[in-house]
């Protein structure tokens, strides 16, 4: 379970390959998220706060994407001994495997059925919160109102669901601005030009963020009766939505 400094791009490539959530990515992810993401250790302590006050006994709480289960286990310690279970689910199987170990590492006495799987291709049931940290964006645009609309049928009344993303802005000024400073925190945060750079042509074809306006309008399109922003640092947002 020993995770390593993140140095994928460090060295010049020929050819940048798309990114992939493989076995070199997983053995770094710890690393490689929190020194990209603004804000990534608030919004995963404050899924554990959100928890504790919307999920039902009884019901199920979805985290899908997880990666290495980072937000199931927030979710999981705040939640302590209640009556619920988990369903933590990613298509990376490097990610899966992995994501194992970290949460055998707690004990508790709520079960995750930890799943490697599409998203797409699950079933959500008696939900309710379904958290997308950080997931949507990796998903087909096309795809992704069918998603959300699938998480609302599998959602009880009152259910939140949580998104976070990256995002982009519609007008020009403020993208560059709040992109620049998001390229700033990864600076400050031992990132090389080079690496930079390199790392955002690999993302280029495959994570496509939305506008904060897009994201609401698939939340209405989807069924939920409320949504807003509740975390925003830079180009990184997290929203709720509740059914
Ligand atoms: N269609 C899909 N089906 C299943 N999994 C998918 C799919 N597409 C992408 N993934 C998975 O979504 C995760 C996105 S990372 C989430 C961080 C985590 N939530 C965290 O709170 O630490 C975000 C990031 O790296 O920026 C990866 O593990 C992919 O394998
Ligand atoms: O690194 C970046 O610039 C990002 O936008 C976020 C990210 C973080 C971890 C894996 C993939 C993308």
């Amino acid at each position: 379970m020993t995770s390593e400094q993140d140095r994928i791009f460090s060295k010049p490539l020929a050819k940048v390959a798309d990114f992939r959530f493989d076995d070199k990515v997983a053995s770094v992810f710890p690393d490689m998220i929190s020194r990209s993401i603004p804000g990534y250790g608030q919004i995963l302590h404050t899924l554990g706060e959100m928890a504790d006050k919307v999920v039902q006994p009884g019901t199920r709480v979805y985290d899908l994407g997880c990666s290495l289960g980072a937000a199931t286990s927030s979710i999981r310690r705040a939640l302590a001994d209640r009556d619920v279970t988990m369903v933590a689910v990613d298509n990376s199987e490097a990610m899966v495997k992995r994501a194992r170990d970290h949460l055998d590492a707690f004990v508790s006495p709520i079960p995750v059925d930890l799943v490697c799987a599409d998203i797409r291709d699950i079933e959500i049931e008696n939900a309710s919160m379904v958290v997308l940290n950080f997931t949507l964006q990796f998903l087909a645009p096309d795809d992704r109102d069918a998603l959300l609309a699938k998480i609302y049928q599998g959602m009880v009344p009152g259910g939140l669901l949580v998104v976070s993303e990256k995002l982009v802005f519609s007008q020009p000024a403020i993208h560059q601005l709040l992109d620049d400073l998001h390229l700033d925190f990864k600076r400050a945060n031992g990132y090389s030009e080079l690496e930079i750079s390199q790392k955002r042509n690999a993302l280029e074809n495959v994570m496509r963020p939305d506008t904060v306006e897009q994201h609401k309008a698939r939340f209405q399109a989807a069924g939920f009766s409320q949504s807003d922003l509740w975390f925003q640092c830079y180009n990184f947002a997290s929203m709720v939505a509740i059914k």
